[in-house]
């Protein structure tokens, strides 16, 4: 299968790995070269520790790169059978990439958002394919997490859906069913938590060091809330608390000052160098 994912920051190249370690041509296109080779080389630097671990010899990891061609070109999305769109979460930017994608793309092509939190019905009526349209959205790191949410707009076909079902699970993932809602499951019960521990470390209520410990070992959580936040990217986790906000009209959804006072200042977590933590 030939796939394109659109967007080489933190997500994007997680999923071209994971299409490209499972045998399928990738096509990785970011809009500026710099973009695009910093995408290939998370992309290269995550294999190569796993070659240092002896999990992959030097010899497989070279056949995934070279099934990965990074580009600026959209005409190379041509004849994809899917294309998985990882851009900035912004409606009016989906709305005009999957415009974009609709008149370059074969007629046959699914046309798949990584959305965390937008609506597919809204992406597709850029389209004149919607039935082609679906939510396939990766858990970051995508090369480790095992969830796919497939989210189905309100024109989704139930072929489109099948399909991507069977996709997801070929290449070692878990999918479950979503109906459309602001933040489908995981992101409506997980980013609200990120931001009350934004909240609670605005009140001076513990340190980032002490409300992350205390998360890990009081809930059990992999790592805490900020660095979560961090990992994420806290401009996403801001885009994301402003969907459900608007999308709810509900107050408890409000994105905190200080998660915006933090995107403001850039420091947006792993992808600057710092956010509540330093990288
Ligand atoms: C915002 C949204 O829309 C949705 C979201 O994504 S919400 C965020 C969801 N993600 C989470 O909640 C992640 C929470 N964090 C964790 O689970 C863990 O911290 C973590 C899995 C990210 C890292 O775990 P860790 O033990 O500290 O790191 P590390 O030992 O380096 O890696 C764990 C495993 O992943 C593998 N791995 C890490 N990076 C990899 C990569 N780029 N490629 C392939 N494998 C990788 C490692 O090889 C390792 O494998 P083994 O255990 O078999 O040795
Ligand atoms: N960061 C995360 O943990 C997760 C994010 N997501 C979602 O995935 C999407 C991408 O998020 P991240 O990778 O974190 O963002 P990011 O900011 O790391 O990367 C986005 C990339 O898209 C590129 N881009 C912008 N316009 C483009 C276009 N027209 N064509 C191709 N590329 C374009 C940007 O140059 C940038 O490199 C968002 O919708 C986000 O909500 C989903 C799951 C997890």
């Amino acid at each position: 299968m030939k796939v394109c994912i659109l967007g080489a920051g933190t997500m994007g190249a997680g999923i071209a790995q994971v299409f490209a370690v499972n045998g399928h041509e990738v096509v990785l296109r970011d809009i500026k070269d710099e973009f695009v080779e910093r995408g290939m080389g998370h992309i290269d630097s995550g294999l190569a520790r796993l070659v240092k671990k002896e999990k992959m010899t030097a010899d497989e990891k070279a056949a995934i790169m070279s099934r990965i061609t990074g580009t600026v070109d959209l005409a190379l999305i041509k004849d994809c059978d899917l294309v998985v769109e990882a851009a900035v979460e912004r409606m009016d930017l989906k709305k005009k990439i999957f415009a974009e994608l609709d008149e370059a793309c074969d007629a046959k092509t699914i046309l798949a958002s990584n959305t965390s939190s937008l609506s597919i019905t809204e992406i597709a009526s850029a389209t004149k394919r919607p039935d082609k349209v679906i939510g396939m959205h990766f858990f970051n790191p995508a090369p480790v997490m095992k969830l796919v949410e497939i989210i189905k707009g309100i024109a989704t076909s139930e072929e489109t859906f099948n399909t991507v079902k069977s996709i997801t699970a070929e290449i070692g993932k878990d999918g479950v069913a979503v109906e459309e809602a602001p933040g489908f499951v995981v992101n409506r019960i997980l980013v609200p938590m990120i931001n009350e521990a934004v909240g609670i470390l605005a009140d001076g209520v513990a340190s980032a060091e002490d409300i992350d410990l205390a998360m890990k070992l009081g809930a059990n959580h992999p790592i805490g809330p900020l660095a979560l936040g961090d990992l994420i990217g806290l401009d996403v986790c801001y885009l994301i608390m402003e969907v459900l906000y608007d999308e709810f009209g509900d107050p408890k959804y409000r994105p905190h000052p200080y998660l915006r006072k933090m995107v403001r200042g850039n420091k947006l977590g792993r992808k600057t160098g710092e956010g509540f933590f330093k990288y």
